[in-house]
């Protein structure tokens, strides 16, 4: 579904500012698989998002998706078999837009332009149905401008317009961490629906280590560019935070450094 053959990405080849951020990156997700990432600060997480995506080139290396070589495609192109939701509640969405423009926005996604973007009472029904699954009501705001949801009402119809197209890969960048606990919370329990009613291939990067065992069928680390550990659903059930913690530093040498990491 997912493929990554050989990627690496160097950022200021040959100056000072060298920055290594993905080394020799072999990674393979099945279809159906929810992979949990996480990592030191500046270990290639947000890289290996913007390289999936089509916002950084490969140096060296191949992207597949659903059997396409995506290689060489800009990141518009990739949108048709991608959803995305961002850390910033504000990245996902059109403030100055309705909710029901949003979703019928992101309902043409990557499709020919030519099509009209409108909304028809068809889709207005898909869309209230769709809403009603998120239970926070939005199906009753068809209406209101994007800009005065909260900031966990616009991460649920975020997740939503990225994920209701049954895209081949939802990525999740952090999608929880800007919301209060209550909020990411129920972000994390729609997500956990969402993705397993549709059955979708995700990439979810945490800063959360309780998040990121309890969530999905396999967890991957990642230090200086590297995947250095990749723990299949069978280990992660019985795993404890302090194992990973004790794992990462066996395996990288040094501690798990994240300023921004929440153990629990
Ligand atoms: N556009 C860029 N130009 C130069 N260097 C970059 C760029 N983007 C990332 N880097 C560098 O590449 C390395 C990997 O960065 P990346 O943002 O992917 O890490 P990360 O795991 O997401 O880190 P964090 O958890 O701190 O956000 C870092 O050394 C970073 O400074």
């Amino acid at each position: 579904m997912l493929q990554l053959i050989n990627v690496s990405k160097l950022f200021h080849p040959g100056s000072a500012d060298e920055k290594i951020a993905l080394v020799n990156i072999n990674l393979t997700l099945e279809p159906g698989d929810f992979v949990t990432v996480i990592g030191s600060n500046g270990a290639g997480k947000s890289t290996l998002m913007n390289m999936i995506s089509g916002v950084i080139k490969p140096d060296v290396g191949r992207i597949i998706i659903g059997g396409n070589d995506v290689s060489n495609l800009p990141e518009y192109k990739r949108s048709r078999w991608i959803g995305r939701v961002f850390q910033d509640p504000m990245a996902g969405t059109a403030p100055h837009m309705t909710i029901e423009e949003n979703l019928a926005m992101a309902y043409t996604r990557g499709q020919n332009r030519g099509l009209r973007i409108g909304v028809t009472s068809k889709r207005r029904t898909l869309f209230r149905e769709q809403l009603s699954r998120l239970g926070i009501g939005l199906e009753d705001r068809l209406r209101a401008k994007v800009g005065t949801l909260s900031g966990g009402e616009r991460q649920a119809l975020s997740l939503l317009m990225a994920s209701f197209t049954e895209p081949q890969i939802l990525l999740l960048d952090e999608h929880t961490a800007a919301l209060d606990p209550a909020r990411a919370e129920l972000v994390t329990q729609l997500t956990q629906s969402i993705v397993s009613e549709l059955k979708l291939t995700t990439l979810m990067v945490t800063h959360n280590m309780e998040q990121a065992i309890r969530l999905g069928n396999r967890l991957i680390m990642m230090d200086n560019g590297r995947v250095i550990l990749d723990v299949n659903e069978d280990k992660k059930c019985h795993l404890t935070m302090e194992q990973l913690l004790g794992e990462f530093e066996a395996i990288s040498g040094h501690k798990l450094s994240d300023d921004r990491v929440m153990l629990g």
